[in-house]
């Protein structure tokens, strides 16, 4: 299993992605229209916002869930005991958010949607019949005025070296949501789980952007493409001092949306969340 960056204005770049998805459930995408300025001036913002105190004030609402989720809160993984280290806020649209911050990272939400839209359709059109008419409705219509789409952005502070053993930035888990959309970190980490049980490290060069298959797609495409294990490695000997920042949109359809006979987006996501414990 490789994972190769692919172009995006390439003439074949809607089949090498997807095939990529498919294989992997990862695609890495090069020259993509998301501009590196604003993901580098969000990175340092927030990396100001979450060294700060005022973050205290934007305490996450539970039935909610936007704001802010401090370390204490933070994500235990299926299946894992410890808590990830890791400090986050969930922006939507409508949610809380910082006055400052909200022009920059509500500009790069709508843009990374529209991006996610046009990839949706790459999906759509590359999906073999057989798996396209089981979709409910074209895959990119799931997310129009959704409301539920969800940017993260998170922090991975700087080890103290009085971690609990065991615990990491992010343990290995699937995303929920229909796909995610991550540019690349200001610091290594990323891994997704090959067919063979290794773990890979996902290209992280600035500028690359991420691409992965959630659980719903999964769900969607009866398993044809598939949701793949990803965890995010702590860092090790000088690296331990540097924080990182990511910033995952996660795309979510409508709640009413039909994934599949079983499930709604809404049943579905109710389900995942109390098993994380959040709700
Ligand atoms: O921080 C990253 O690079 C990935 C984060 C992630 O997988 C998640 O929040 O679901
Ligand atoms: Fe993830």
């Amino acid at each position: 299993m490789k994972l190769e960056a692919v172009d995006f204005t390439a003439s074949d770049a809607p089949q090498k992605f997807v095939e990529s998805l498919r294989q992997t459930g990862f695609g890495v995408l090069k020259n993509h229209p998301i501009e590196q300025t604003s993901v580098s001036s969000i990175y340092a913002n927030w990396q100001t916002f979450f060294d700060g105190e005022s973050k205290h004030q934007y305490l996450y609402n539970k039935g909610t869930q936007d704001g802010y989720f401090p370390q204490s809160v933070s994500e235990i993984a299926k299946g894992f005991k410890k808590k990830d280290i890791k400090e986050y806020f969930h922006y939507y649209p409508w949610g809380q958010c910082p006055a400052k911050l909200k022009s920059e990272l509500s500009n790069y939400y709508e843009n990374t949607s529209a991006l996610a839209a046009q990839l949706l359709n790459w999906i759509e059109k590359e999906s073999p019949d057989e798996v396209s008419k089981h979709y409910s409705m074209p895959l990119s219509h799931m997310i129009e005025d959704s409301g539920q789409t969800l940017l993260r952005v998170l922090h991975y502070p700087p080890l103290g070296g009085d971690e609990e053993i065991d615990a990491i930035r992010a343990a290995a888990h699937e995303d929920i949501n229909l796909i995610t959309l991550l540019p690349a970190s200001n610091e290594p980490g990323l891994q997704v789980k090959a067919t063979d049980g290794s773990w890979l490290d996902v290209p992280c060069d600035f500028g690359n952007l991420i691409v992965n298959i959630g659980d719903m797609l999964q769900e969607a495409s009866g398993q044809y493409f598939p949701s793949t294990t990803h965890r995010v490695v702590n860092p090790e000997g000088t690296d331990i001092t540097k924080s990182r920042i990511s910033l995952p949109l996660f795309l979510h359809p409508r709640p009413d949306v039909k994934l599949s006979e079983r499930h709604t987006a809404g049943t579905y996501l109710t389900e995942r969340l109390t098993e994380l414990g959040v709700l």
